[in-house]
C-alpha cells in the first residue's frame, strides 16, 4: 500500500516537470527559488523542463516507466491537466501509486486552492516535506473534436458555453505574451457582451435537468476555475460526483452588483445560477459550444462526464489534511 506520508524522509526521489513558460515565464525565471527551498528541505529531485505543449504528458508516461513514484509540477493548472493525462496513459502502475504534487507558478492556479496549497514555493515546499496526501476524484471527459470523439482526464474544473469561449480568447492573449492579474476579468467582461446564449439540454444521471438559453456551464471536481472563481463552491473533491453549476442568460449589471458571490462562495445566492450534482452528465448544445477542460481549449459539445473515484494521490496541505481526512487516516499517518 502506498505510504500515507512520503516525506523526504521515505528517500524517494522526485522527478520535477517544470513548465519554463507557466506564468508567463515564472517557471523558469522562478526555478533557482523553488529549487533552493526543495534543497533546503532534502528533498531528492530530477528536474526536466518542457519543451512544448504535452511534453509533460511525455516525460510523466517515461518518467514512470523509469521507476518514478513521486512527481512534482511545477507550473500551473494546464501542466497539472498534462501529467494527470500522462498517469492515465501509462500502463505501468495504478495512477494512485504515484504521488503528485504542485508548486504553483502558473496565473490562474486554481487547482491548488481547493487543498490548501500556497501560492508561496516556501509553503509548498513545505507541504511535500510534511507528506500529507490524499485521493481526489478524476474526471472523463469526452468531447468532439474535428469530427471525432475524444477523451480527456480532469483533475479540476471543467467549462462549457461562454467559459470556454473566454478561455479561448485568453489562451490567444497568452500566446501573444500579453499577462496581467486581471486579464481573465477583464476579457470575461468585455465577451460578456458579445457572447450569444444557446439552446442547452443537460441530463445529469439519466435526467434530464435543462432544456432552455443557456450562458454557461461549469463541471467539476474541485471547487475553482477562471484564477479564482468559485464556480462549484460546494465540490466535494472526494466524493465519487461531478458538481454542476448551470448559468443562465443574465443581464450585466444583474450579475455586476452581485460580482462578489462569485469569489466567496455565494454563488447560488445569484437566481440565474442553478446548482446539479451527479455522477454521469451530458451535455448538448444548438449551435454547438465550445469546452475548456482545467483551463485548456479543447473541441465542442456533445459533451459527456464522468468520475473516477480517488483515482489519484496528491499532496495536500496539512491543515486541508487534519479537516478532511478521516481521524483514524491521521491517526495511521502519525503512526
Ligand atoms: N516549453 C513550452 N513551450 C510552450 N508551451 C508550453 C511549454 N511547456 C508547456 N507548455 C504549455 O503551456 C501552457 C500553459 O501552462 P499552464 O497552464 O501550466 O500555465 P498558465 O496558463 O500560466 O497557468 P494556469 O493554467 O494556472 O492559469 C500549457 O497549455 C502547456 O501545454
Amino acid at each position: 500500500m502506498f505510504p500515507k506520508s512520503s516525506g523526504p524522509h521515505s528517500g524517494a526521489k522526485w522527478f520535477v516537470i517544470v513548465n519554463p513558460v507557466a506564468g508567463g515565464g515564472r517557471g523558469l525565471d522562478h526555478f533557482p527559488q523553488i529549487s533552493k527551498h526543495l534543497r533546503d528541505a532534502h528533498i531528492r529531485c530530477e528536474p526536466v523542463f518542457t519543451e512544448h505543449k504535452f511534453h509533460a504528458t511525455e516525460l510523466t508516461v517515461t518518467a514512470v516507466r523509469e521507476g518514478y513514484r513521486h512527481i512534482i509540477v511545477v507550473g500551473g493548472d494546464g501542466t497539472l491537466h498534462e501529467v494527470v493525462n500522462g498517469l492515465f496513459i501509462q500502463q505501468e502502475v495504478r495512477p494512485d501509486e504515484v504521488l503528485l504534487a504542485v508548486v504553483a507558478v502558473g496565473t490562474g492556479n486554481d487547482w491548488v486552492r481547493t487543498f490548501g496549497i500556497s501560492n508561496r514555493y516556501r509553503h509548498a515546499v513545505q507541504a511535500i516535506s510534511e507528506g500529507c496526501s490524499f485521493l481526489q476524484d478524476v474526471g472523463v471527459v469526452s468531447y468532439e473534436e474535428a469530427h471525432y470523439r475524444q477523451n480527456r482526464y480532469m483533475a479540476n474544473v471543467a467549462g462549457a458555453g461562454f467559459d470556454a469561449h473566454v478561455v479561448r480568447k485568453l489562451s490567444h492573449l497568452k500566446k501573444k505574451g500579453r499577462k496581467s492579474r486581471w486579464r481573465y476579468t477583464w476579457c470575461l467582461v468585455r465577451n460578456f457582451f458579445r457572447y450569444k446564449s444557446t439552446g442547452v439540454k443537460v441530463w445529469v444521471d439519466g435526467r434530464l435537468v435543462y432544456n432552455n438559453l443557456l450562458l454557461s456551464a461549469a463541471v467539476g471536481i474541485c471547487k475553482f476555475n477562471g484564477g479564482g472563481l468559485q464556480q462549484l463552491p460546494e465540490a466535494v473533491a472526494d466524493d465519487g460526483m461531478l458538481d454542476l453549476s448551470l448559468i443562465r442568460p443574465v443581464h450585466f449589471w444583474h450579475l455586476l452588483f452581485r460580482f462578489h458571490y462569485l469569489f466567496n462562495g455565494g454563488i447560488y445566492r445569484i437566481r440565474h445560477i442553478l446548482q446539479e450534482r451527479g455522477s454521469r452528465i451530458r451535455i448538448e448544445s444548438s449551435p454547438e459550444v465550445g469546452v475548456e477542460v482545467d483551463g485548456e481549449p479543447l473541441g465542442h459539445t456533445p459533451l459527456e462526464f464522468s468520475i473516477l473515484h480517488k483515482a489519484i494521490r496528491i499532496v495536500v496541505a496539512k491543515e486541508f489534511y487534519e479537516q478532511h481526512v478521516p481521524a483514524e487516516d491521521s491517526a495511521r499517518k502519525a503512526g
